[in-house]
């Protein structure tokens, strides 16, 4: 690669370095979510939590406060033992914001008493949210939230959160700017391998060096580059308006620094002479050079590489970078046909179209939020659920008057489409060890009008299995899994995933499937699923199932999916690349009947 030259001093680039934020993550928040996509109402701001981490981290270093408002300080450096606190200069915050200060002393006082930062009007809302979103998400283990269509009081904390990290405020963001948020998050998530290479090249750092960079500069220098080259924003505002930011929310060197990247970066972009990785050599070279061109994991590119060659692993990871898109399912239950969801989106003047794999199922695009904020999700009219999971329930083919238990049923998506199937005659019993998402799942089920078939049991699987042996007529097990077939939807989940835990999962998913088939009756069907296209979580798993358990084979699942989605073996797969929807598995088998005699 051609030399670009160095950009900077090192002196800042190396502020605070990313210390001991890292929180595991709370299953509250994956709730959050959950509850969300089925109609929930009360949806809180999560930020709080990290919120009060980082004060109590920072009120853990009082004695090395400077004196003043205590939001109008922030680190800047951090050795090991030592942190320094820096005021903002009133010169830095524009017309109207902290920078006016009319009578000084008063007014800090009371600013420090009330603990409400003062406005910067010249910041652009959207950059301080997202960058304060994206240190929650690194440094904090928050999840990435691409719908993002909380109400107006999660939106209200969320900026008083951004004010208390940044020490100022900013101007409060209409829907259009709410949405550039959402979209500039996930997409700097998911771009993060990318960005962070065009960062190292142009400033020639190591990985040593860029993991001492303030976080919050490395998050502004990431939006700046992502809104540059992904989003192909105007230049002049991006650059003007990055560098406002890191000048109010560091310091003028910091902005300096913005400053030279981004302008190097345009010039570069327009002379067609952006860094770009060279893909040649062996496979493991190729891999990760792909890996940086397409911003994945080297090992899940790997992985990928033996799996599908190199033609369909790009296609997957640029199927795994796009924006999102969504479906919906009208609920029988509630007696909500197909045509009475088009005739609602057709009122709320959101585009879709009709799923061509399944009869109740509408795909949107864009247009989510206005759904979410419609109610037909809180009446239970709809569910929000991607195709691949319908066809999963496909699978399983629920009858009126069977017993069916979904193993591991939270927060419930196929277990509700599974009871609206049954019109109102047979169960559910849906189990999970999550106690808080089964909550959800009981909330809902009431809500999607299937209350009296469904009932939650709050058990692991395994223990649960001994007490029902024999008992059900369909199972499924829609199992834990690494969730690698819905990374678009998942902006966060490749960074999370590792190989070691692949190991892991698979053989929790062998126990798992080993008690759930102690739960079907004789001749009745267990069905085995996952939202992954990895064949060590799938096929892999089924056939070393079948080689344990001779009284269970495998059937062809023609006939309840579309042909282009039957494997060779004759399992249900979806593929992001191929069919245009989540990444999916299903297996499903029957127990044979002479099993009955060893049963009784
Ligand atoms: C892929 S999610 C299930 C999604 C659900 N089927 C749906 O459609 O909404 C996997 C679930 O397995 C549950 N789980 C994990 N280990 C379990 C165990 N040992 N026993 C029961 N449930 C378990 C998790 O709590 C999680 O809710």
């Amino acid at each position: 690669m051609a030399s670009l030259g160095t950009l900077g001093s090192m002196a800042h680039l190396v502020g605070a370095s990313g210390s001991s934020l890292t929180r595991s993550v709370s299953t509250s928040e994956a709730s959050q979510h959950e509850r969300k996509l089925l109609g929930m109402q009360r949806i809180t701001c999560s930020s709080r939590n990290y919120g009060r981490e980082r004060e109590q981290r920072q009120s853990g270093n009082s004695s090395e406060r400077p004196q003043g408002n205590a939001r109008d300080v922030r680190r800047i450096k951090q050795a090991p033992g030592a942190t320094k606190w820096t005021r903002i200069e009133d010169r830095e915050l524009g017309e109207g914001g902290a920078g006016r200060r009319g009578n000084g002393g008063d007014e800090r006082r009371d600013a420090r008493r009330a603990f409400i930062p003062r406005t910067a009007t010249n910041i652009s809302s959207h950059r301080a949210v997202a960058v304060v979103r994206l240190m929650r998400i690194e440094e904090g283990g928050a999840f990435v939230d691409v719908l993002s269509g909380e109400g107006d009081s999660s939106w209200a904390d969320e900026m008083a959160y951004v004010g208390r990290t940044l020490g100022f405020r900013v101007p409060e963001l209409d829907l259009r700017g709410r949405r550039l948020v959402t979209d500039v998050v996930a997409g700097v998530v998911r771009w993060k391998r990318y960005l962070d290479f065009l960062i190292f090249s142009f400033f020639k750092l190591d990985v040593r060096d860029y993991d001492r960079m303030e976080p919050l500069l490395r998050q502004i220098l990431r939006v700046g580059l992502y809104e540059l080259i992904k989003l192909e924003m105007p230049p002049h505002a991006v650059l003007n308006e990055t560098v406002q930011l890191a000048k109010v929310a560091l310091r003028a060197g910091a902005g300096n620094l913005v400053n030279g990247l981004l302008r190097a970066v345009v010039s570069h972009q327009d002379a067609g002479t952006l860094p770009v990785p060279v893909l040649e050599g062996d496979q493991r070279s190729r891999a990760r050079a792909l890996a940086t061109i397409h911003s994945h994991p080297v090992w899940m590119v790997r992985m990928w590489l033996t799996q599908f060659g190199e033609e369909e692993t790009v296609r997957l990871m640029e199927c795994n970078n796009q924006r999102p898109t969504f479906s919906l399912r009208a609920n029988s239950a509630r007696g909500v046909s197909r045509q009475d969801l088009i005739a609602e989106l057709d009122k709320l003047e959101v585009s879709h179209m009709e799923s061509p794999y399944l009869p109740d199922f509408v795909r949107l695009s864009i247009g989510m939020q206005d759904v979410l904020r419609s109610g037909l999700l809180q009446n239970g009219s709809i569910a929000v659920q991607d195709e691949s999971a319908g066809l999963v329930v496909s699978v399983v083919d629920a009858q009126p008057g069977d017993t069916i238990i979904d193993c591991c049923a939270a927060p419930g998506g196929k277990a509700l489409n599974l009871a609206s199937r049954l019109n109102g005659q047979g169960k559910i019993v849906a189990v999970d060890v999550n106690e808080g998402r089964l909550r959800i799942l009981t909330e809902a089920a009431e809500q999607q009008g299937v209350g009296d078939v469904v009932s939650s049991c709050h058990y692991d699987l395994r223990d649960y299995a001994a007490k029902a042996a024999g008992t059900a007529d369909r199972v499924l097990l829609d199992a834990p899994c690494s969730g690698l077939g819905v990374l678009s939807k998942r902006a966060d989940l490749r960074w999370r995933r590792s190989p070691e835990e692949m190991t892991q999962l698979a053989e929790l998913q062998d126990s798992l499937l080993d008690a759930a088939a102690l739960l079907v009756k004789p001749g009745g069907v267990l069905v085995y699923s996952t939202c992954s296209i990895e064949a060590n979580e799938n096929s892999e798993r089924v056939a070393a199932f079948l080689s344990r358990n001779r009284e269970f084979t495998a059937e062809n699942v023609e006939g309840f999916v579309p042909p282009s989605m039957v494997s060779a073996e004759g399992f249900f797969v979806s593929f992001p690349h191929r069919h245009g929807i989540d990444g999916a598995f299903a297996a499903r088998m029957r127990r044979s009947c002479e099993d009955a005699v060893q049963i009784q």
